[in-house]
Order: C-alpha cells, then sequence, then structure tokens
C-alpha cells in the first residue's frame, strides 16, 4: 500500500513537475538536470509501483512492459528537452528586449530633460518674442486709432480752445460734414420758402381773378391749377430730400459720438501710467487701453501662461483717500472677486485672477470680450431689430438663471447696457459684480434688506430700491426689472422711465418710484410678445399652471408688478397634467374647460384661498414662437 502511494504520488509529482518544469525554465542548465534525474528516480518508483500492478491485471511479459514505458518516457524527456531549449531562447530575446527597452527609455528621459532644460532656458526669449509681437501690432493699431481720429476730425468735427480771459473751456467744433449738411438743409428750407412764396401769390391772383368782373374762366384757371400742382409737387421732393438729409445728419450725430468716444479713449490712454506695454506679475502684458470706468482703467492683455487674451482691470485707489476709504474700497473689491470667482457659465464673463500692483493700486484679470458691450452697440445703433433684441434678451435671462440657481443665489444689482459685453461671436455676458448681493438662506419670502440704496444706475432699477420710509426689501426681481428696461430700450431706443433724465433728476422728482404704467411708442412696431416680455413679462404659475399676464392692468415692470390684480389678462403658457380643468384653478376663468397652453383668461380672484402658491416669472418669446422661461418667483 505505502509503495502504491509512492508511486501515484511521484506520478502526480510527476506531472506537476512538467508543469513546473515550463515555468521554471529560467533557471538554466542546474535545473534540467535535476529535471532529469527527477524524472528517472520517478522512472523507477513508477516502473515497481506498476510492475505490483500489472502483475494481477495485464497479462503482457514484464520486459515487455519496461521497453514500452521506458521508450515512451524518453520520448517525453526529448520533447521536454526541446521545448526547453525553445524557451530558453524565448527568455534570452525577452532579457535582451528589456534590456534595449531600458535604454530606449533611459535616453528618452535624457532627451525629456534636455527639451525640459531647453525649454526653461529658452522661455524669457520665447516671452520677450510674444511680447515684443504683441507691442509691435498693438503700437500699430495705436497709430492707427490715432490716424483715423485725425481723418475723422476733419469730417466730423474736434475740440477746440476758447479762452474767456483767463479761463479757458473746450469746445466742440462742427467739422466739414455737418457745415455741408447744414448749409444744405439752409438751401433747402429757402427754396421751400420761395416756393411757398410763389403759391402764395398764385392762391392771391387766383382770389383776385375770382373777384374781377371780366374775369375769363376755363383756360386760365387751368393754368394755375397746373401751376399749383407743379409747386406741390416741388415742395414734396424738397420735403423728401429734407428727410434724407435729416437722417444722414442722424448717421453723423452717432459717428460723432464714436469719435468723441474714440478721442476721450486716446485722451485717457495717453494719460494713463499703465500705457508703456509693463508686464504685471511676470504674466499679464498689458496691451492698449479699452476704456476707463469710475475708479478703473481696463486694458486688453495677454497672459503668458495661459496664451490667451485677457482683460486686466487695473482698480486704482485715490491718494487723497483716508486709510479707511482705501481699505473700505479693497473690502468691497475682494468681495466682489470672491463672488465673482465662482461664477462659470457661458452667459457671465469670468474672472480669472487679483493681484496687488501697489498700496495705491491692484488688478483683476477678466475673461477678454472682443466685441462692443451693449452701450457701445445702443449707441451706435439705438434701435435693434426685435429678433436681435430678443436673442440678447435671452442670453441675460440664462445667466440670471444661472445666479439663481445656484446654492446661493446672487442680485446683480447693477444690469445696464455697460454691463453685458459681447465676445467674437457675439456671444453676449454679463459682467461688474461691484454690486451685486448674495441673498442669505435665511432670508424671508419678502427678500433682503438693500443696505447700499444709492448705488446703482436709476433708469434701470426698480422702485422698491428707491424706498425712502423703510430699508428696502429687495429680491431678484431687482434684475427682472432691470432686463425689462434693456429689451425695452433695445427695441424702442429709449429707456421707459426718466429717460431725458439726469440721475439727480429722477431721485429728486421720484420718477421711478411713481413709474405705473409702461408707455409703448407706435414706432417701431414689435409684436405683442415683445411688449409683454418688456413690459409685463412675467408668468404666473399656481399650482404648476405658467401664465403670462397679459393685460395693462398689472402695469409696469414685473418686479414691481409682483401681484397679480383682478381683472389682469393672462394667457396660459404650461399647463401640467395635474391640472386638468378651470374648475381645479379658482383664481382665474379661462376660456375653456380644459386647461392648455395658448388659452387666455382672467385674474378672477385674489383670495389666498383661492390663489395659493401663485408664481410669477418672466421670459421672452423666442425665433420658434415657443416661450423661453427664465426666472420665478413665489408670489
Ligand atoms: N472683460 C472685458 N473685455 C473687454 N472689454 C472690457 C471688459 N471689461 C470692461 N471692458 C471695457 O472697458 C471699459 C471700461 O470698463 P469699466 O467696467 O471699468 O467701466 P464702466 O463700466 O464704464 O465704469 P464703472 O464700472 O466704473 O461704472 C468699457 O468700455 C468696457 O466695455
Amino acid at each position: 500500500m505505502e509503495s502504491k502511494a509512492s508511486s501515484n504520488g511521484n506520478r502526480r509529482k510527476q506531472g506537476r513537475g512538467r508543469g513546473h518544469s515550463v515555468s521554471s525554465r529560467g533557471r538554466g542548465s542546474r535545473a534540467n538536470d535535476q529535471t532529469r534525474q527527477h524524472i528517472s528516480s520517478s522512472m523507477v518508483t513508477l516502473s515497481n509501483g506498476q510492475l505490483e500492478n500489472s502483475f494481477h491485471k495485464d497479462s503482457r511479459p514484464k520486459e515487455q512492459f519496461w521497453t514500452d514505458d521506458h521508450t515512451s518516457l524518453e520520448e517525453e524527456v526529448t520533447s521536454l528537452r526541446a521545448k526547453v531549449a525553445a524557451l530558453e531562447d524565448d527568455l534570452h530575446k525577452c532579457r535582451q528586449e528589456a534590456s534595449d527597452y531600458q535604454n530606449l527609455c533611459r535616453q528618452l528621459e535624457k532627451e525629456l530633460k534636455d527639451i525640459k532644460d531647453y525649454d526653461q532656458q529658452m522661455k524669457p526669449k520665447r516671452t520677450k518674442m510674444i511680447s515684443d509681437l504683441l507691442i509691435a501690432v498693438s503700437k500699430a493699431e495705436r497709430q492707427e486709432a490715432r490716424m483715423k481720429v485725425r481723418q475723422d476730425s476733419l469730417r466730423l468735427g474736434n475740440v477746440g480752445v476758447i479762452r474767456a480771459g483767463t479761463v479757458i473751456s473746450e469746445t466742440w467744433e462742427d467739422g466739414q460734414a455737418l457745415k455741408d449738411l447744414n448749409a444744405h438743409l439752409r438751401q433747402l428750407l429757402e427754396a421751400k420758402e420761395a416756393v411757398e412764396r410763389h403759391r402764395k401769390q398764385l392762391k392771391k391772383r387766383q382770389s383776385d381773378k375770382g373777384d374781377a368782373t371780366d374775369a375769363e374762366p376755363g383756360a386760365q384757371e387751368e393754368d394755375i391749377l397746373i401751376q399749383d400742382e407743379i409747386y406741390k409737387s416741388r415742395l414734396a421732393s424738397i420735403k423728401r430730400e429734407e428727410e434724407s438729409i435729416l437722417r444722414e445728419r442722424d448717421r453723423y450725430e452717432l459717428d460723432k459720438g464714436r469719435l468723441i468716444r474714440e478721442m476721450k479713449r486716446i485722451r485717457d490712454e495717453d494719460g494713463s501710467r499703465f500705457n508703456n506695454f509693463q508686464i504685471l506679475n511676470n504674466r499679464y502684458a498689458l496691451l492698449n487701453l479699452l476704456g476707463k470706468g469710475g475708479f478703473s482703467e481696463v486694458y486688453k492683455a495677454y497672459d503668458l501662461v495661459e496664451h490667451r487674451y485677457v482683460a486686466c482691470k487695473l482698480h486704482g485707489l485715490n491718494a487723497q483717500w483716508s486709510e479707511d476709504k482705501k481699505q473700505s474700497y479693497i473690502r468691497h473689491a475682494i468681495r466682489e472677486y470672491n463672488i465673482h470667482k465662482t461664477l462659470v457659465h457661458h452667459h457671465i464673463v469670468r474672472l480669472w485672477d487679483i493681484f496687488e500692483i501697489d498700496h495705491n493700486t491692484f488688478c483683476t484679470v477678466l475673461e477678454y470680450c472682443s466685441g462692443k458691450d451693449l452701450d457701445a452697440v445702443l449707441k451706435a445703433t439705438p434701435v435693434l431689430p426685435e429678433k436681435e433684441a430678443r436673442i440678447i434678451i435671452v442670453q441675460i435671462f440664462q445667466g440670471l438663471v444661472y445666479l439663481n440657481k445656484r446654492a446661493q443665489k446672487i442680485i446683480h444689482y447693477d444690469l445696464k447696457p455697460g454691463n453685458v459685453l459681447f465676445d467674437e461671436l457675439g456671444v453676449a455676458k454679463v459682467t461688474d459684480f461691484g454690486l451685486s448681493k448674495i441673498v442669505e438662506d435665511d432670508v424671508g419670502s419678502q427678500g433682503m434688506e438693500l443696505t447700499s440704496q444709492g448705488a446703482g444706475t436709476y433708469w434701470y432699477l426698480p422702485p422698491e430700491c428707491f424706498e425712502l420710509s423703510k430699508t428696502p426689501l429687495i429680491s431678484s426681481k431687482v434684475d427682472v426689472w432691470s432686463a425689462g428696461v434693456l429689451l425695452y430700450q433695445m427695441l424702442f431706443g429709449r429707456r421707459p422711465f426718466g429717460h431725458d433724465q439726469t440721475q439727480e433728476r429722477i431721485l429728486r422728482e421720484d420718477t421711478i418710484i411713481k413709474a405705473r404704467k409702461v408707455e409703448f411708442p407706435s414706432r417701431p412696431t414689435i409684436s405683442n410678445e415683445a411688449k409683454l416680455s418688456s413690459s409685463t413679462g412675467y408668468r404666473v404659475r399656481n399650482q404648476g399652471l405658467l401664465l403670462r399676464c397679459e393685460s395693462s392692468s398689472a402695469e409696469g415692470l414685473p418686479a414691481r408688478s409682483s401681484r397679480l390684480e383682478v381683472g389682469s389678462r393672462i394667457i396660459v403658457v404650461e399647463a401640467p397634467k395635474m391640472i386638468k380643468t378651470a374648475a381645479s384653478v379658482p383664481c382665474l376663468r379661462v376660456n375653456s374647460g380644459l386647461v392648455k397652453p395658448g388659452d387666455l383668461g382672467r385674474i378672477v380672484s385674489r383670495r389666498p384661498q383661492d390663489v395659493r402658491a401663485v408664481r410669477l416669472a418672466i421670459g421672452t418669446y423666442l425665433s420658434d414662437g415657443k416661450y423661453f422661461k427664465a426666472l420665478e418667483f413665489d408670489e
């Protein structure tokens, strides 16, 4: 029994040994010898064991059996030896390859290091080359801008100096183009007066003839009629010519405005202490001045690390300011930076960086928007086609939606044309978060307290910001109001409230507080949808039912008229399945039993139990006629 077990065990070992010999091919000839010994000792054991066994079972002679087994084992050994040799060959090749790869790797590492070193070595040279090129281009642009101003000045006018005693002041002197236009208008006026004089004389002759007893009717009367027709026709042609010259004069005024702004920019650039192409923070190559704001200069710049254009806003603290005022300004700017840097949205200008330049100056680095700002657009073309206005306002709304969908909502508070920029593709982006407010979580439904009353641009702010009797409560509705004013201005070329008034007069005369009704000029004609979006462009939602208020009984802009009134006409914008019948919405009556989008209706009740969770919203129509949902508010 013992001998059988050991024989089987050795067979198993041998079986495993075959596999093992494959896996231990790399150990060389010593391992082979071991294998050989192992195999022959197994053979002995095996033959003994099998003799025992086969003695009873196999009828073949003992020698025959031994010879067969021996032959087959030898064949196996030969084949194993061949395999071992092949594997040893493979191993050798693999080792060779591994060492080749290692060499290659070492060589590549060295090359990489050399390249990196070279790159590091060349970096200052490359940076210098890029900035030299940028400077050369910027200088050429500066030259071109100045040349254009000189040329345009001949046509459009220039700033002249007048002296009154010791006082020297500047005045605008019109250019040749306006002089020619005015001379032409004067000529036309004279021509018109002459024709009218003749026409009067003709009328007089006609009445004199009528009074005379020997009057000859017929031929003469016809002559007079024809003559009168000639005069009328001439007057009509003078009027046409006059209208065309007036249109040309309007264009001239726009060109003149552009020229004056460009002159101011050039003057600001010449007077700026950053106009000599400095590299700020070892990174931002300042190029040309884009414009100057209240306390800042904005330069086009090039980021030498990220290799992209940026806008560097240089905030200068007034050296005359007290230390307290400076600190407060810096605190304010850091607060703005902290809000703005977290905003990442296609329709919001990115803020990349902030750093100090010196004790009185620091710089914020913004995404560069190479297009004009909306203010410049509206100065060049005060009225935009409805389609263009609509797509601009949609983008602004998308930015506002983003500000209101964040965990920490933000009120921009200073939405105005100057704070809407365009990139090179015409994408509109909201900027300047200098007055923005973070809506804290614990703010009640009425809104948050406005602590910075007085700031902002009054044409664009809603009445609640002018509340004097108590601290005003504000919400995102402020931005909705401003967006409505912006849309109105784009459509009609003027602001709806206090357009011709100064900021001071708006405040003195309570213009915005008194703003109750939006008046729409008869021209240009715009769609009802655009009117609604710019004035009562908010919608109401009752338990998920989205409505847009249509009638002027809910007049004023959305933030003001956040409460629907009984009688307000509405359009259903969106009706969820849960609200099937008009009866389930007690606060309104619609024109059909079932409530569906497009239904017209009226608000019939303001009782809280009928209205329940009514929500207001503002949006605008897209070109496919679909309503773009923007902000919504709980009533
Ligand atoms: N990110 C930007 N990309 C391109 N141009 C910009 C950018 N930011 C500002 N500008 C331009 O720089 C000029 C000055 O901007 P800034 O915001 O300082 O002035 P402002 O809005 O006129 O004044 P303030 O903010 O003091 O009321 C404007 O003409 C503006 O269009």
